[in-house]
């Protein structure tokens, strides 16, 4: 009977600092080298002042709880973490072809083999993360990083709760990907399940197709256009597409569909199933 190995002790002495890789509102991501090892990861330097300025300190530790615990090839890998007496160091796997939102903006709009593909993999690691009674609770592009084969990879679990949940938490950032049930005046607006994840999914398809949010507006008129559902998706869009999108921003979470029949689409199956090489060979071609 082996031991089994000890938990890794982690210092900053171990790291290489390679270039920056971005900035976050706590702090910065670096392309980093473990000495011993040679091994290549992104190294997430949080500032301890700022986290407790922000009231981000519970974030940063349910994303070293959650994450640290996940293992999909979709899904951001955490390795480890340590900190100093002033900074919080998160060890995670390098996504070589970085931030998702970046080639959005580049490329405007995704073609819709690409979205589907996208689609896809995402539909993949949230069934991980639900089959795990985990709710990312935060899909939006920004939290999207791209492997070196192009590949979606997860991340950013600090809004991600065990499901379900009613926890009470002041959201910031964008509105755009809140569910309607996240939104309701009231108790009720508190208790939720992982279905929030699939509403957010259907925003997410529609933003890679499009370019922009479906209920980007000011924060008044989206959280309105949220709460009615009230969305129209442009003609270039195909039916089948659009038909996806619609089953996914039902206002009824019980409504939505699952991540099952979400992989089973006719949409995803055109386009991520080996036997539609065709379909993208002739996509790609037209450029559909
Ligand atoms: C703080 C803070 C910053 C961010 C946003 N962010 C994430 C990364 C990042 C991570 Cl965590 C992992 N791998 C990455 N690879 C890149 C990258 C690759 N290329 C070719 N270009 C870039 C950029 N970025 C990565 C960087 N910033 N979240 O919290």
């Amino acid at each position: 009977y082996e031991q089994p190995a000890p938990p890794k002790q982690f210092h900053l002495g171990m790291f290489e600092i390679g270039r920056p890789l971005g900035k976050g509102k706590f702090g910065r991501v670096y392309l980093v080298r473990e000495r011993s090892s040679g091994f290549v990861c992104a190294l997430k330097v949080l500032h301890k002042n700022e986290l407790k300025h922000g009231g981000a300190e519970t974030q940063v530790r349910r994303e070293i709880e959650i994450q640290s615990n996940l293992r999909h090839p979709n899904i951001l890998r955490l390795f480890g973490h340590f900190h100093d007496s002033k900074r919080i160091f998160l060890i995670l796997e390098f996504a070589g072809k970085g931030e998702l939102y970046k080639h959005l903006r580049r490329e405007q709009r995704f073609p819709e083999w690409k979205a589907a593909q996208y689609v896809a993999q995402m539909a993949a690691a949230l069934k991980y993360c639900h089959k795990k009674h985990i709710i990312h609770r935060d899909i939006k592009p920004e939290n999207i990083l791209l492997g070196i084969h192009g590949e979606i990879k997860l991340s950013d679990f600090g809004w991600s709760v065990h499901a379900p949940s009613n926890r009470r938490e002041t959201l910031c950032g964008t509105l755009d990907y809140l569910p309607p049930e996240m939104l309701k005046p009231g108790r009720d607006k508190n208790v939720y399940s992982n279905k929030v994840d699939l509403w957010s999914l259907g925003v997410l398809t529609y933003e890679f197709l499009v370019g922009e949010a479906p209920f980007e507006d000011t924060p008044v008129m989206t959280q309105r256009k949220i709460s009615r559902g009230e969305m129209t998706v442009p003609a270039f869009v195909s039916p089948l597409a659009k038909d996806l999108i619609k089953r996914l921003l039902v206002l009824d979470p019980e409504k939505r569909i699952s991540l099952d029949e979400v992989q089973e689409h006719p949409w995803i199956i055109k386009y991520c199933v080996k036997g539609e090489r065709a379909s993208m060979r002739e996509s790609k071609s037209t450029g559909s």
